[in-house]
């Protein structure tokens, strides 16, 4: 390893810098030319040297001067973030005006990502301005670096503007990426990088990350671009693409003991040659093949619940880990055998015993979860005392959190998780057991193995790592496939049997990027398709079949300098961040609102703010909906709902008839039937959304309508998003907008073109792209989808909603208060902050006490004394929180003062 940042004997973080580079040669370091606080940061993090390969990478030509872009992978654990890490802040340090996007597939990876680069950037100062050269030059003036995540869901309210790191999951960076274009700021952005690049094949998500790269590459205008990923087959071609530097390195700092575990014996594989031999012999019916010998067998339990082989051996591998002291992740087909798993392993686990710390930690942990809102998974209360968790989407993300958070400090020894984990989040183990290698009934690919694999043995957290796949007979033969098969190139999904290149013209057109069939054309060739398509006139046929059908839908026309403009519907469908599939289906249902919108149900616009089927893929997917709770919840309407139910489309009698025959569903054979389908599931979630609303606890509405509870929040938590989305729709609709200039176009919160907006062209008029009275009509529909959107932000009933508007009034926080007593706008105008508000907002945040008591339990723990008493510690962050809570509560106080006097100002002009 090259010490650049070795350290840790001096006590000051800036004196240990300095010995740094005396110690490792400055020259080295200036190679890098890091700043000296981000060192101090690194090192701090536990990163006091670089891996020869990160150096390697980073010093390829033009990486560091950020002229080039790069491509590279390294094992799972191999230290991929940090060559990003240092590229991405160098950027922003040295060139403060521009920003930088980190793009990752998971909210729960944003979510680590951004904790960690805050961490990073403590300190840490963007010189602003340099002016002048030489002995004149004035010295620069600093500022902070701001990190801000972008997801689905995420209640933070900041802008693009706001910050010069975003970290965003795919969809919100390829959105941040087209209002950068259309508003005529995408110069600002000055790197992207993506982690998981292989991601870019997963057809759901993965090719939005092509679109937005295709832009990139079209824009031709500097913007750095670094990729990474543990499992590209297929680097250079990516790096051809991307015109990118490329780097493929092996190094693993912990490597990785493989086992395969069947009938209870473990044999050894070192690699995974030796580990698809061994499945290979011992699926063989030959008997002249010399049987390879197992290194050791594990003890079959007479408990009846371990009979089989498969599980005895998974958990007794998970249980010997545990045991030992070390962690022990183990993965499963399904959430049911996830659970399943778990409580064998803790069944047999209960009977060894623990320090008594431990278990009062374990308590800590189940009156955690035992006070979330959102009530928790009962199943656990048998597992936790035992040290072992389990973690899959049906959980909560609270419920995920703790458990996560319990087993990186130790408080539980084993995981049981469903595939999901390996991917989403960072949890690292001694042992990974993998109990058979399928995601449900199919094998999974050879790229979520890795996956799964890598967890073990991470640096920082364990010495050693060790694998096991333990499986049974019948399982051997496609097992040893599965490791024989290489890792599957990654190629384009803008295919025409994939996603195609509608959405991909659409969105370049939208944004005002491109008008011309030439710009198309160029376009098209920036794509990874055009790159891999064996054949180009496939690709150039495919954007005229593209063309064509954009036009026919009348998401775009042709303007009369042969141009292509885009309708107010392209404009909707790209700034809402819909496919255009998606986007006619919206407009369908939006239309359909204005010529006949139910106003005395509220069933009508909540089925506006559910997201449709397949924008959320893990709601109510085909076989999520229980047709005679369906035909319950129908008889159960008043008339006014029933009415908006069946002019969106539903027939009482068909779900009466589904419920009866046991149906699955309706049938999806044509177009009609397939809409028709998605309109139904749409209505099953509605009405789970209108109880969210209501403030049904998750609890009850998983059980009412037989749906996990993290599903029913992953609903509640999207529909925001898709509400924004709707309501930017409508005032998109109700806007001519076709011929605004870049940059010109909309204010910040994207509601009205000013008056003096420019066309282009000299002369060109302005012209709406809807009639008149449609678009009048849409822009009333935006204003009472808006009224309606702070109905669903409140979580609250109707009388809440006024509360609602209060700067940080929300959800359980406006019941609180008004079951206090504080029951209006006025009555918290007059409150007293400190007497009335803060007791209760103390009283919410009663989680926030447990964890400072749990950290500062674990802080004096590994660092001693020398920290402080805890009784010091835990008073003093109390006290530090009391300061914040107080602090919002005032700015609480003077928000319903202002809203207050708005109000009455308000109806003393109407009494005038
Ligand atoms: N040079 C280094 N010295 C010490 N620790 C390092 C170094 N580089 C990375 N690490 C640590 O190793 C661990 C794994 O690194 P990292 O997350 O970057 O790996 P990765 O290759 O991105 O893994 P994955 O593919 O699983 O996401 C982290 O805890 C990281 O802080």
């Amino acid at each position: 390893m090259r010490p650049i940042f070795e350290l840790a004997r001096f006590s000051n973080a800036l004196e240990r810098t300095m010995k740094v580079f005396k110690y490792t040669g400055l020259a080295r370091h200036l190679a890098y030319d890091l700043p000296e606080q981000l060192v101090a940061n690194f090192a701090a993090l536990g990163v006091h040297a670089i891996y020869p390969w990160q150096s390697s990478c980073l010093m390829r030509s033009g990486v560091l001067s950020q002229s080039k872009n790069l491509v590279y992978t390294a094992p799972t654990g191999g230290g991929k973030s940090l060559v990003a890490d240092v590229v991405l802040l160098k950027k922003v340090v040295r060139q403060p005006s521009k920003k930088a996007l980190l793009v990752l597939p998971y909210v729960a990876l944003v979510q680590e990502k951004t904790k960690w680069l805050r961490r990073l950037v403590e300190g840490l100062l963007k010189e602003e301005c340099q002016d002048g050269l030489g002995l004149n030059a004035r010295k620069p003036r600093s500022s902070e670096i701001t990190v801000v995540s972008f997801y689905g869901g995420s209640k933070s309210k900041a802008a693009w503007s706001d910050c010069d790191i975003a970290v965003c999951t795919i969809e919100k960076a390829n959105m941040l990426v087209n209002s950068a274009i259309e508003e005529g700021n995408i110069d600002d952005l000055g790197i992207v990088v993506c982690d998981e690049l292989h991601m870019l094949d997963d057809e759901h998500r993965g090719y939005i990350f092509e679109l937005m790269l295709t832009k990139l590459m079209c824009l031709q205008i500097g913007i750095q671009v670094v990729g990474m990923s543990a499992t590209l087959a297929n680097p250079e071609v990516l790096a051809d693409w991307l015109q990118a530097k490329f780097f493929v390195a092996k190094y693993r700092p912990i490597p990785i003991h493989e086992h395969l575990v069947y009938e209870n014996a473990i044999y050894p594989s070192t690699n995974s040659k030796e580990f698809l031999k061994t499945a290979s012999q011992l699926s063989s019916s030959n008997p002249t093949q010399k049987p390879t010998q197992p290194t050791s067998i594990i003890e079959q339990s007479v408990h009846p619940g371990l009979s089989s082989p498969l599980t005895n051996a998974v958990v007794a591998l998970a249980v010997e880990t545990a045991e030992q002291g070390y962690g022990a992740l183990v993965f499963c087909s399904s959430r049911a055998s996830s659970q399943a798993i778990a409580c064998l392993i803790a069944r047999t686990l209960r009977h060894i015993p623990s320090n008594a710390e431990v278990l009062e930690r374990r308590v800590d942990v189940l009156a955690s979860l035992q006070a979330l809102p959102g009530g928790f998974e009962t199943c656990l209360s048998d597992t936790i005392p035992s040290g072992v968790g389990f973690h899959h989407a049906g959980l909560t993300v609270e419920e995920r959190d703790i458990i996560a958070e319990a087993y990186d400090n130790g408080t539980l020894k084993v995981i049981v998780a469903t595939c999901s984990l390996a991917a989403g989040i960072n949890l690292p183990a001694r042992r990974v057991i993998l109990n058979s290698a399928r995601m449900g009934r199919d094998m999974v690919g050879p790229a979520m193995l890795r996956q799964m694999r890598g967890r073990a043995g991470r640096k920082g957290k364990d010495e050693i790592g060790e694998t096991f796949l333990c499986c049974q007979k019948v399982e051997l033969e496609p097992v040893a496939e599965l490791l024989e098969a290489e890792l599957p190139a990654v190629i384009s999904c803008l295919t025409p049997e994939k996603r195609g290149i509608k959405r991909a013209i659409l969105e370049v057109i939208s944004t005002r990027m491109i008008s011309t069939y030439e710009g198309l054309q160029e376009y098209a060739q920036n794509s990874l398709l055009w790159h891999t398509a064996p054949n180009h006139k496939m690709v150039l046929d495919m954007l005229d079949i593209a063309i064509l059908s954009l036009l026919k839908d009348k998401m775009i026309e042709v303007t009369e300098f042969d141009t292509y403009a885009p309708t107010a519907l392209g404009n909707a469908i790209v700034a809402s961040g819909l496919t255009p599939e998606d986007g006619l289906f919206v407009h369908a249902d939006l239309r359909q609102a204005l010529s006949s919108f139910v106003m005395d149900s509220e069933l009508h616009l909540f089925y506006l703010f559910t997201p449709i089927p397949n924008h959320t893929q893990s709601f109510a997917m085909t076989n999520e909906v229980s047709w005679p709770t369906f035909r319950n919840l129908l008889e159960q309407l008043d008339e006014p709902s029933l009415r908006a139910l069946r002019l969106i489309g539903i027939n009482p009698a068909l779900v009466n008839r589904l419920a009866n025959d046991g149906l699955d569903n309706v049938p999806e054979r044509t177009e009609d039937e397939i809409r028709t389908a998605r309109v139904y599931r749409r209505v099953y979630s509605t009405f789970a959304l209108r109880d969210i609303c209501n403030e049904i606890p998750i609890n009850t509405i998983s059980l009412k309508y037989s749906l996990p509870r993290g599903t029913i929040q992953n609903l509640a938590q999207t529909c925001h998003g898709f509400a924004a989305g709707m309501i930017k729709f409508c005032r998109r609709m109700a806007t001519p907008i076709s011929h605004i200039v870049p940059g010109q176009s909309r204010n910040q919160d994207d509601s009205m073109i000013g008056p003096d907006a420019q066309l282009i062209g000299a002369g060109t008029p302005a012209r709406p792209t809807i009639s008149g009275s449609e678009a009048a009509g849409f822009s009333m529909l935006a204003a009472v989808l808006e009224h309606m959107q702070s109905r669903l932000y409140a979580g609250a009933r109707a009388d809440l909603l006024e509360m609602a508007q209060v700067t940080f009034v929300k959800g359980r926080m406006a019941r609180m208060l008004y079951e206090s007593g504080l029951k209006s706008v006025r009555a918290l105008s007059e409150a007293d902050a400190k007497k009335d508000i803060l007791p209760i907002m103390m009283s919410v945040s009663g989680w926030k006490l447990k964890q400072i008591e749990r950290d500062v339990n674990k802080e004096v723990e590994s660092e001693g004394e020398g920290k402080g008493r805890p009784d010091d510690l835990y008073e003093m962050r109390r006290k530090k929180l009391e300061e914040k809570l107080l602090r919002k509560a005032e700015v609480m106080v003077r928000s319903a003062a202002a809203i207050y006097e708005r109000e009455v100002l308000r109806t003393a002009d109407f009494e005038e």
